[in-house]
């Protein structure tokens, strides 16, 4: 991985290049400054991130020892092909080749004169060809397809960076698993990881949980809150269901990516914030730009690092293998003295699994396990321990979209109705039917927020989620 030099117009920001759909080349965009070059005290930094600041405060990436250095006084950003300084309006100002500057575009190996301080600028621009990984699995992802062993390459590659990464996948594919790994592998990992579904939580709530709040700033707001962002110092905060994100908050969000900084609703102090970004989205951002759903500008300084989850029904290879670590891992495969229960797979059932095209992806498959550890009989999971419509007897019939009002708030089935059917049908629609009236007489109760329905539910909210889409349960006719 030889640095390439000089940059060139054509140089891109960290970035993976698609051919044809299939990841070809990472190419990773660093800056390396030399501070006081040639002198006794030089030093060097290099940085990945796209927004360098130096000044005397603390805070900055690049804190000057030199009284003529005002406490912000500039700031290097890497554009889309390109660095450029920006002043920050410093009392002695930013200067190069003896010209004072508000801003200008970067060369290589030009010198900033920062107040009486040199910085040599040096890009370093590596571009590294992908190559699927040799292991089948990396942090909690595992998988042995062509297509998964060459983001497990990726992700070795841009995880220590710190570039901010989009991924895009269908629900269930492994975004969040593979956004924890990120930061696992990140020299952020002792520091928090925190999660927000931009989803879950009502619009006028989602700025304040963000960015924090003062107290008074409005009605309810009755003590000063730290915002997820605050939280996340230091760390990673991964923004699930981007494209949930309304267009009125997004400039907020581009303005904290461009300014690494966060204001709290109702102050106008800015506070300095270094957290890594790591989204999410089961949606087509470019479609929601095209349809004028989503902000471009936002877009673009999102998707420095893109990732595409494939759906399990192009990596079937990979399905042996996930049933067996969720053999291994899910607690509801273990007995009372922490033995394995299922043990290993019958080969008619893994043929079936294998055959079906798993909307839900990698979530539904683990469901389905999970579903099977209580339906097991022996400690080999046989094809009679899944349900029907993936062992292949009947058609699945999945509800996506809202039932009729009377359907909606059917009651349990009658005792005296279910024994006139087998056991495992009976069992299965009557747990249908109590999860989808629990489901939605909660989120009724709390009004429509799922946050709050699956904290008092205890369960995941995603999973909540999950539910509230199988029975076509939707939060806002549940609102008022
Ligand atoms: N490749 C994988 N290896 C191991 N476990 C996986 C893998 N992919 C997904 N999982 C597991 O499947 C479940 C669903 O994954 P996850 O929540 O990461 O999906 P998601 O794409 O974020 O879903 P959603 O779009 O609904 O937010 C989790 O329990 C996760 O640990």
């Amino acid at each position: 991985m030889a640095p390439n030099e000089p940059y060139s117009a054509q140089s891109q920001p960290t970035k993976i290049a698609y051919i044809n759909g299939d990841p070809k080349t990472v190419h990773i965009r660093r800056a390396q400054l030399i501070i006081n070059p040639g002198a006794e005290d030089q030093r060097e930094v290099i940085f990945d991130q796209n927004v360098i600041k130096i000044g005397a405060l603390e805070d900055n990436d690049v804190v000057l020892d030199d009284e003529t250095v005002s406490r912000n006084h500039c700031r290097i950003v890497q554009e889309d092909d390109h660095y450029v300084v920006i002043d920050q309006g410093s009392t002695n100002g930013t200067h190069i080749n003896g010209v004072r500057i508000r801003e200008a575009f970067l060369s290589p190996n030009v010198i900033l004169c920062v107040g009486n301080t040199n910085i040599r600028f040096r890009p370093i621009d590596e571009q590294v060809a992908v190559e699927p990984s040799r292991t089948e699995r990396l942090g909690n992802i595992v998988g042995r397809s062509v297509k998964m062993r060459e983001i497990f390459d990726i992700l070795s590659k841009i995880a220590p960076t710190a570039a901010t990464v989009v991924i895009e996948g269908e629900t269930g594919t492994g975004k969040e698993v593979v956004a924890q790994t990120i930061h696992q592998m990140s020299p952020r990992k002792d520091k928090p990881f925190i999660v927000f579904d931009c989803g879950a939580v009502p619009e006028s709530l989602i700025e304040s949980e963000l960015f924090g709040h003062e107290k008074g700033s409005f009605t309810g707001a009755i003590m000063t809150r730290k915002g997820l962002f605050e939280m996340a110092q230091g760390g990673t905060i991964f923004l699930d269901e981007l494209g949930e994100l309304s267009i009125d908050l997004q400039p907020k969000l581009l303005r904290v990516l461009e300014q690494r900084e966060v204001r709290r609703v109702g102050s106008n102090k800015p506070i300095p914030i270094n957290v890594r970004v790591v989204a999410a989205t089961n949606r087509s951002l470019e479609d929601e730009v095209k349809e004028g759903r989503f902000r471009e500008d936002l877009f673009y300084r999102l998707s420095v690092v893109r990732l595409f989850l494939p759906a399990l029904r192009e990596r079937v290879e990979d399905i042996p293998l996930l049933v067996d670590h969720f053999l291994k891992h899910l607690d509801c495969n273990l007995d009372f003295d922490g033995e394995r229960r299922l043990q290993s797979v019958q080969p008619e059932a893994l043929a079936a699994l294998m055959a079906y095209e798993w909307p839900g992806n990698v979530r539904e498959l683990a469901n389905a396990i999970e579903r099977a550890c209580s339906f097991a009989e022996t400690d080999m999971l046989q094809l009679a321990d899944l349900p029907d419509y993936i062992a292949g007897q009947r058609p699945r019939n999945v509800d996506s979209g809202p039932l009729d009002e009377d359907d909606q708030w059917s009651e349990i089935p009658a005792k005296a109705e279910l024994k006139e059917q087998p056991f495992k049908e009976a069992k299965e629609q009557w747990i249908s039917s109590f999860e989808r009236d629990y489901i939605a007489e909660l989120l009724s109760r709390h009004g429509g927020n799922i946050s709050q329905a699956a904290r008092e539910a205890d369960i995941d909210r995603k999973y909540f989620r999950k539910l509230m889409t199988k029975y076509g349960i939707v939060a806002d006719e549940l609102s008022s």
